[in-house]
This record gives structure tokens, sequence and C-alpha cells, in this order.
């Protein structure tokens, strides 16, 4: 539980805040006071001030967001086990949309507004609920209503109460949030790498909270992911259990447990400095990134090892836990990046020691909206690998454009 101190500051005063510093400092400023802050951790305000400080900020939400993505995974296995044809459904942009996208973005709305409900509610997610209004979307609709009945049943929790139809509608409408820079939205991706999903491969829900558009906390469940390390310089282990749970929280590291365990072990990406030590991520798909760009990066840093092909945000996971060293992700022309494919995952890495950012070094922005506009593409590592990754990313890009 969190504790909460309310200070009352008349002078220097020295504070201690768990959690992001640079945040704090631009809260208590918005607040109209001049305050002057040091790395000391000490404040001067230019006139009285009350300043509540939680030793342990965003803890709730973070319960409640460990809650609603491992309830989620719970639903979307049942679903994978038994994925059927008639379960995928063509949207209008042709990804396939399964009952699990629209079951598991109703239950995480759901639970987020029953677990906090002293909350301003806002939330940025993938789908919405237009076509389970029409005719044809209703035995859908009805299916994905009794899953999440199911799952909210399994949680055997006494207040539960059935939902109708209308009501999972109206939880999957809660994520038409725009997000933006001002004050705190959650952002959903019921389940990323949907593709994978229906393949039977890897795939996440991954939920992030964002902050004055800062990701603050980050949960990925990754049911499909080993415990062990996946990478291609993995250890033989004597585990085959699959099914993963990253959260992270800023300031706080980021740890991993078994889904639905209860013993979490801290997490770091690897320190490989050497790139022919390192190993590389990437999509599975290749429509989703270019496998070519990513080989020319690898060959001109020198890295030996195949790259390990995967879906959705467990690449983030698996790397956030030394599985590998770099993770590339450079989309074809025309696409934009939405920022429920990156927002948990970014946090996860970051909080485990690693870098999260665009082909140019910039670092994310989560604060413009839906979209996550980066330029060229995504580059994931760690701290050592950085300068001479973003050479190699730099130079590939380059032979990339003369030879047009
Ligand atoms: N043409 C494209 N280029 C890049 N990313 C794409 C894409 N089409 C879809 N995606 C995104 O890639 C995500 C999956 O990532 P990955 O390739 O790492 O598995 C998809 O998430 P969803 O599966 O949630 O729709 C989708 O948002
Ligand atoms: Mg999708
Ligand atoms: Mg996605
Ligand atoms: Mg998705």
């Amino acid at each position: 539980m969190g504790t909460q101190t309310t200070l009352w500051c008349r002078a220097r005063t020295t504070i201690s805040v768990g959690g992001d510093w640079k945040l704090f400092e631009s809260r208590i400023r918005k607040k109209g006071t001049t305050v002057s802050t040091s790395r000391s951790r000490s404040c001067f305000c230019s006139s009285p001030l009350t300043l509540i400080v939680s030793s342990m900020p965003y803890e709730k939400e973070f319960a409640a967001a460990k809650k609603a993505a491992t309830l989620a995974a719970r639903l979307c296995k049942k679903v994978q086990k038994a994925l059927l044809q008639s379960d995928v459904h063509s949207k209008s942009d042709k990804s396939p949309v399964t009952v699990a996208d629209y079951g598991s973005q109703a239950l995480v709305s759901f639970i987020l507004e029953r677990e906090l409900p002293s909350e301003p509610f806002s939330l940025v997610a993938e789908e919405d609920s237009g076509d389970l209004r029409k005719e044809s979307g209703q035995d859908t609709l009805k299916r994905i209503t009794e899953l999440v009945n199911d799952t909210l049943a399994s949680e055997g929790s006494n207040s539960f109460s059935t939902l109708t139809t209308d009501d999972v509608l109206a939880a999957i409408d809660g994520g038409k949030s725009e997000g933006g820079s001002v004050g705190r939205h959650w952002v959903l991706d019921p389940i990323d790498g949907t593709k994978g999903f229906v393949r039977g491969g890897q795939y996440a829900i991954a939920l992030a909270s964002l902050d004055e558009g800062k990701v603050v906390l980050g949960v990925s469940a990754c049911p499909n992911l080993p415990l062990a390390s996946i990478g291609s310089n993995q250890q033989l282990s004597s585990s085959n259990e699959v099914g993963c749970l990253f959260f992270a929280k800023v300031g706080d590291g980021t740890y991993m447990q078994a889904l639905g365990g209860s013993t979490q072990t801290r997490v770091h990406v690897c320190d490989i400095d050497n790139p022919e030590e390192a190993s590389f991520f990437e999509s599975f798909e290749a429509a989703h990134s270019s496998h070519d760009l990513s080989s020319s990066i690898a060959e001109k840093l020198g890295v030996k090892a195949p790259p390990v092909r995967i879906d959705s945000q467990a690449k983030y996971g698996a790397l956030s836990r030394g599985d590998g060293a770099i993770y590339l992700r450079f989309p074809h022309k025309g696409y934009r990046e939405k920022i429920w494919d990156h927002a948990a995952g970014s946090i996860v890495v970051t909080e485990a020691g690693g870098i999260a950012m665009d082909a140019a070094g910039n670092p994310l922005d989560f604060s413009k909206g839906k979209f996550l506009d980066v330029v060229s593409g995504i580059i994931v590592t760690n701290q050592k690998l950085k300068a001479s990754l973003l050479r190699a990313v730099k130079e590939a890009l380059n032979e990339k454009v003369s030879s047009l």
C-alpha cells in the first residue's frame, strides 16, 4: 500500500519522492507557485504550498493494471486454445480481429474502472465497437459477453455482477479517448500481435499509463512466452513452462513473474558491448518491418546470430530480461505507429536499463495522441550498444536512400 504525506512548505524543505522526480517537478510548477528544485530533491517555494507526496506513486493503478492484464490473458488463452475459423472477423483494415481482442479490451476497461472508482477514467485503446453494433455482429457480441462473464466469474470475486451485451459495448467504447499531454490516460493493446495469436504464436496484452504524456507504468502479459530465455544464445533450461507477466513502474525497475504466479524477479537488459555477441529481435511479419533493412544493419554492426523473429511486444519483454540485445522495427513507407504498440513495452525495457528510441536517436513521444510519430523506425537496445547501433542504422538508411 502506498502512503501519502502532506507537506506544508514555507521554506526550503527536503522531501523524498518515490518515482519520477522530473514528473513531480513539472507537477508542482503547474500549481502556479514558483518552485525551485535541485538534484538533492529539495524544493524552495515562493509561497506556502501543500504538497501531497506519495511514497509509492501509482501503486493502486499498478495493482489494477496487473489484475486486468492477468485476467485478460486468461480470456485470450481460452480463445486461442479453441480458436475456430469463425472467430476470425474482418475489420475494414483487413487485420484479423477475434472475439479475444474485443473481450480483452472489454475486460481490461471494466476492471480498471471498477478497481479505481475515484479516478477520472480515460483509455486509449485499439478496438471500437462499430462492427459489433451491426446486425452481423450480434452473435460475436453474445460470444464476447459470455467470455467476459466467464472470466470475471473465474476471478472468484463476490462483488461480481453479470455484464449485459450493452455493458460490454460500453466497456469497449471506454477506450475511445484520444490521449495527449495533459492528465492521465491508460493505453491498451488488448491483443498485440493478433497475427501471432491467430497463428498460435506470440502475442501480448499490453497496458500502460501516461501521466502528462509520459509513460509511468506498463504491464505486458505474454501468455505464450517461455519463462526461460528465448535468445539465440540461450542456455539449456529444464523448464518449458510458458506465460510471463512483465511489469514496470517509473523509477522502480522492471519485474517478471509467471502469469498467475506470485514470485517476482527483477530483470535487466543484457550488458553486451560487443555487437558480435549480440542477437536481435524483429517482427515475425515481414509486412510489419523490413527484414532486409534489419539484416543490413546487423551486418554493419557485425552481429553474427540470425534474427529472432517473434510477434508482439513479447520482444520488449524478452529484451528486458536479456534474451537478446537489440530490437529493430522498420515499418514500410506510409505506416504510422500507434502508442498502444509501444507504450507498455518501452517502459518495460527502459526500467530494465535499456533504451527505446526512433532511428534518429530521439526518445519516443507518447504525448501526441494515439499516433507515435517516429523518424524511420524504432530501435531498442542497451546503453553500451546505443552509439554503434545508431551509427549502423544511419549508414544503412543512407545506403537505402542512395539506392532508390
Ligand atoms: N504495415 C504495418 N507496418 C508496421 N506495423 C504494423 C503494420 N500493420 C500492423 N502493424 C502493427 O504491428 C503490430 C504487431 O507487431 P509485431 O509485428 O511486432 O507483431 C500490430 O498490432 P496488433 O496485432 O495489435 O494489431 C499492428 O499495430
Ligand atoms: Mg490490430
Ligand atoms: Mg498492436
Ligand atoms: Mg491489437
